[in-house]
């Protein structure tokens, strides 16, 4: 009697031990499930914020593409070059050199030196002379000497900028399979300095939305070449495609390119601090629109 008492108390002692466990063993299960929710909403979160084109990332080449619009059927359709089937907007760092980098950044410091803009947008246009200067522009081809000009952009300058916008014209030919023969350089197609001063003029308002070939009308492929870097020489200034939110961060030498349709709507975000140099290099299908290389030089 007094042994099976004790087996009795055993037993009832080793209840709760029992169910202890379980309940160890159904926190730890629900602890691990709420883990790999956490888990898989922090991978998702990441990978939706995770700009197109991070400055850390070193990018061959990277393309993604979107649906032409049918901006283009309003204006002159060019068989194999006008953007039909394939349309997109792509990235390439290391496509030009550094010295090549080195140049055009001086050529670009040397023009806005002369001009600038009263506001936060600054346009150096090597076609057609067209320098921002106060809360206007002049024609920097007009106002200076050819001694001066020849200072500021030496026949050795001239010739790698038009030797970059070759290699860019390459990029693109090559990614959209256009003979370089059809597709032409068109206007504007400058460099630009951007910086927080408040507009001064609707010209300095360079963070609106748009699209370059409602804009441009000539544009069919847009190129930037950036010239400086987002988060050490400038903040903000980040570029985005508006539909995706699609961020290229730029950075020194990376080069983007895209149709220039409504299938590409796009702005840049304000500068916040610092100074943000780029190069817009815009090409057409359209000999009518085609511009020569620079009138210097
Ligand atoms: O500088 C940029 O990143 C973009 C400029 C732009 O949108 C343009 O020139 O049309
Ligand atoms: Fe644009």
């Amino acid at each position: 009697m007094k042994q099976f008492k004790k087996m009795k108390k055993q037993k009832q002692s080793k209840k709760p031990a029992g169910d202890q466990a379980r309940y160890k063993t159904s926190i730890i299960y629900y602890l691990a499930v709420l883990g790999a929710v956490f888990g898989a909403w922090l991978i998702f979160v990441c990978l939706e914020n995770k700009a197109f084109a991070p400055r850390s990332d070193f990018i061959t080449s990277k393309i993604k593409q979107v649906s032409c619009s049918s901006d283009y059927k309003k204006y002159p359709i060019f068989e194999k070059c006008t953007p039909a089937t394939l349309c997109a907007r792509c990235v390439k760092d290391g496509l030009i050199s550094e010295s090549e980098l080195d140049t055009l950044t001086n050529l670009a410091k040397n023009g806005f030196s002369y001009g600038g803009s009263f506001g936060g947008a600054s346009i150096l246009d090597l076609h057609s002379g067209a320098l921002s200067a106060g809360g206007k522009f002049i024609n920097i081809y007009q106002a200076l000497n050819e001694s001066q000009l020849s200072d500021l952009f030496s026949g050795d300058a001239m010739k790698v900028y038009e030797k970059v916008k070759n290699k860019i014209k390459g990029a693109v030919t090559n990614e959209f399979g256009v003979d370089p023969v059809n597709l032409f350089l068109t206007k504007p197609t400058f460099f630009s300095k951007m910086t927080s001063k408040p507009a001064y003029t609707k010209h300095d308002e360079y963070w609106h939305s748009h699209i370059d070939k409602v804009q441009y009308g000539s544009f069919d492929y847009t190129s930037l070449l950036y010239l400086s870097d987002y988060g050490s020489d400038f903040e903000g200034g980040r570029f985005v495609f508006d539909d995706k939110n699609d961020t290229i961060e730029p950075k020194l030498g990376r080069v983007s390119f895209f149709t220039s349709g409504s299938e590409n709507p796009h702005h840049v975000e304000k500068v916040i601090d610092g100074t943000r140099y780029a190069m817009t290099v815009s090409f057409t299908c359209d000999p009518k629109h085609s511009i020569e290389n620079s009138l210097w030089q």
